[in-house]
């Protein structure tokens, strides 16, 4: 397995060796890269050999040395927060690995456990992380996947789901992942298929928008005097276009015209149809 690391904007799954996780196939969870949490440092030759790269999990930020043997296997580590830790002892723990040689280490905002003891993800923190590090920040959702949009757009380079999210969250977390990352991404990607890929999230965000649009343009022409083709106002359609080339000053006014004109017409069918 690759031991380079793509992180945004992949869920990753992770596989927990602590007992009380109970362990899961890989095939059943992979979707991102395979991370797996060892029990003990007996459990790494095993890991080395199966996943893509290794969690360092928030109970174990204090084992300074499985943290230094995990580290020597050479993949990629997951660093989680530790439920009470500071940002300075989540750091530190990134330390320790590139002291051992291994810089590929991204770090996991994993929530504080607050005093209901629940887990809040904390997403300002998660953007501290980023800035202080310059490393990738994962925010792991488990705990309440509705987050994912959130964790996304707070800056979030990927998303962590433990094994034993449903199928409904993991539906949730990957629609979050596929709009979100569509308006948040600035990223270029490197291969064909990640640019496919990146184009398939912003076409999904894409078409998500234009239906909201057309309803919305539904309504505008039900509470018009003369609604549908009738009571066409291109002074309006010009106005909308100008505002959209700033945020599109490639397109510019010039290709967004007939780009907007398309869309605005299918809306006036639409509504004229209905
Ligand atoms: O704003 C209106 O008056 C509309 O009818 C909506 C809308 C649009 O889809 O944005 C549609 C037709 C008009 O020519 C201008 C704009």
């Amino acid at each position: 397995m690759s031991s380079t690391l793509e992180t945004r904007p992949l869920i990753t799954r992770w596989i927990s060796l602590r007992p009380h996780h109970g362990r899961v196939r890989a095939e059943d969870v992979l979707d991102g890269p395979l991370f797996v949490e060892p029990f003990s440092a007996d459990d790494l030759p095993a890991i080395a050999e199966r996943a893509a790269g290794v969690v360092v999990g928030a109970a174990w930020m204090q084992d300074f040395q499985l943290v230094r043997a995990v580290a020597r296997l050479g993949l990629p580590v997951l660093v989680q927060r530790g439920h009470a830790a500071t940002l300075e002892e989540w750091l530190a723990i990134a330390d320790y690995c590139v002291a051992e040689g291994n810089d590929q280490v991204v770090l996991c905002e994993s929530g504080t456990r607050t005093h209901t003891g629940h887990l809040a993800l904390d997403l300002s923190l998660l953007r501290a992380a980023k800035a202080r590090s310059g490393r990738p920040v994962l925010a792991d959702v488990s705990a309440d996947p509705s987050l994912a949009g959130a964790a996304i757009v707070a800056g979030a380079d990927g998303l962590l789901l433990s094994p034993s999210a449903d199928e409904e969250e993991v539906a949730q977390v990957r629609e979050a992942v596929t709009l979100f990352s569509a308006l948040a991404g600035h990223d270029t990607p490197a291969t064909l298929p990640a640019a496919r890929a990146a184009i398939d999230r912003v076409d999904a965000a894409l078409a998500t928008l234009l239906e909201r649009r057309a309803e919305l343009a539904g309504v505008v022409q039900s509470l018009k005097p003369v609604g549908g083709f009738a009571g066409r106002d291109m002074e309006r359609e010009r106005q909308l276009v100008a505002r959209m080339a700033e945020r599109a000053p490639r397109l510019g006014v010039k290709r967004l015209t007939p780009i907007m004109n398309a869309v605005i017409e299918a809306g006036l069918h639409l509504s004229e149809e209905s």
